[in-house]
């Protein structure tokens, strides 16, 4: 197993027991990855043989990894761990920058044979510069590591952006993850900027941040993406519920299109436009609590949605990579009311061409963006409409 080639789908196993390991190995099988991390840092154990039968066990080629500050005793375990991996001929053997340089640690390094060595950083505390990851890529290459891995705690969603400036440019395989759930994109996309591996977590098994392996596969397809696979999204905040990646990611596939659509855990829009501003980065929806803020991100806006004053669809142009904004909202909800009524023959007793909306009384609970598209559409169509909402100032 090697770095060229097909992208490789990795599980992270996080396992107390030896059996749960093995049990969670076969399923991470099932759900279609390729190899498994395991982090032994997470089992207790009383005795490394323990380990050493898990090792011998694997049904899977296997990453085996031990974070040293999860654990007190950690430095001489992990030495012992990950000494024994290397014994052992697990295909990937992953030694933390600081054990790295460990004499010990050196010397087996040096001795190694079938497994390759990756050296790896997590590093806390948010925004990090081009910069600053640059200097630490550099140390982790010079340990004379066959890959190298970077794990970076992030704040906010554009602080994914140098992880993959990191990506492109890395000289050697690496292997890099931003935790947390604003770090999603950066395993969704990893691989449009060269990654030969992403991580994802076991059905059933959420880890924030990790995408599950069973919508790597189904939804995301992450397979087929290349440099040159167009980026869309929707912008919200929460974001999970959306259904948008498993309506648009099957269309794109269905009308052989390269693209891929994610969520985007956006806290501040006008941030995200300026962080990720090139034209790869080609469509948007908007979603709450966003599509008011949205709307003076647009350089250009569709008369309607500047009458409703929200815009929960953005296209970047290709000519000129300008933002132009749009309210699909108002006409698919009004006109799936009007259908809904007309089918159930409830009318106004007007003409049949009229709207069945008129004249009604229309009740929003709400509002906020979505809610001003519909009172906008209602009261073109001749509704009265009565708001109720938490506070008084926005109505
Ligand atoms: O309101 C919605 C739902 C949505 O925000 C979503 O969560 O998928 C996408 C928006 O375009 C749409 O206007």
């Amino acid at each position: 197993m090697g770095f060229k080639g097909e992208l490789l789908v990795c599980a992270i196993l996080e396992c107390e027991t030896m059996e749960e390991m093995l049990s969670s190995m076969e399923k991470a099988k099932e759900e279609g990855a390729d190899l498994v991390e395991l982090c032994i840092n997470s089992m207790s154990f009383s005795h490394i043989s323990e380990v050493e039968q898990l090792l011998k066990q694997r049904t899977l080629p296997a990453i085996v990894s031990f974070r040293t500050f999860c654990r007190g005793d950690s430095k001489k375990t992990c030495l012992q761990v990950l000494q024994l991996a290397l014994q052992l001929n697990v295909e990937f053997v992953e030694i933390e920058l600081e054990v790295a340089s460990n004499v010990v640690m050196t010397e087996l390094m040096n001795k190694r044979s079938n497994s390759k060595l990756i050296v790896s950083s997590y590093i806390q505390g948010g925004h990090l510069s081009k910069e600053k990851l640059g200097n630490l890529v550099t140390c982790l290459q010079c340990t004379g590591a066959d890959a190298i891995k970077l794990v970076v705690d992030v704040v906010y969603i554009t602080d994914v952006a140098p992880v993959f400036h990191m990506l492109t440019h890395c000289q050697i395989p690496l292997i890099a993850r931003a935790v947390g759930d604003r770090g999603l994109i950066s395993q969704l996309l990893g691989p449009k900027y060269g990654a030969f591996l992403v991580s994802g977590s076991l059905g059933g098994n959420s880890i924030p941040g990790l995408p599950p392996l069973a919508s790597i596969k189904q939804v995301y397809k992450l397979e087929y993406m290349d440099v040159d696979t167009k980026v869309f999204g929707v912008i919200s905040n929460p974001v999970g519920h959306s259904k948008g990646p498993l309506l648009h990611n099957p269309a794109f596939r269905h009308t052989r299109y390269n693209g891929i659509y994610v969520p985007l855990l956006v806290d501040n829009v006008k941030e995200f436009f300026r962080v990720y501003s090139c034209n790869d980065f080609a469509g948007f929806s908007v979603g709450i609590p966003h599509k008011e803020a949205a709307v003076e991100c647009c350089d250009e806006v569709h008369l309607l949605a500047k009458s409703i004053g929200a815009v929960n669809t953005i296209v970047r142009r290709p000519t000129d990579g300008k933002l132009v904004g749009y309210n699909t909202d108002c006409e698919a909800c009004i006109s799936a009311i009007e259908d809904a009524l007309r089918e159930r023959r409830i009318t106004n007793g007007q003409a049949s061409h009229a709207s069945p909306i008129a004249g009604k009384l229309f009740v929003l609970v709400g509002a906020g963006g979505a809610a001003r598209a519909m009172a906008f559409g209602a009261k073109s169509r001749g509704a009265r409409i009565v708001i109720f909402n938490r506070n008084f100032g926005k109505n």
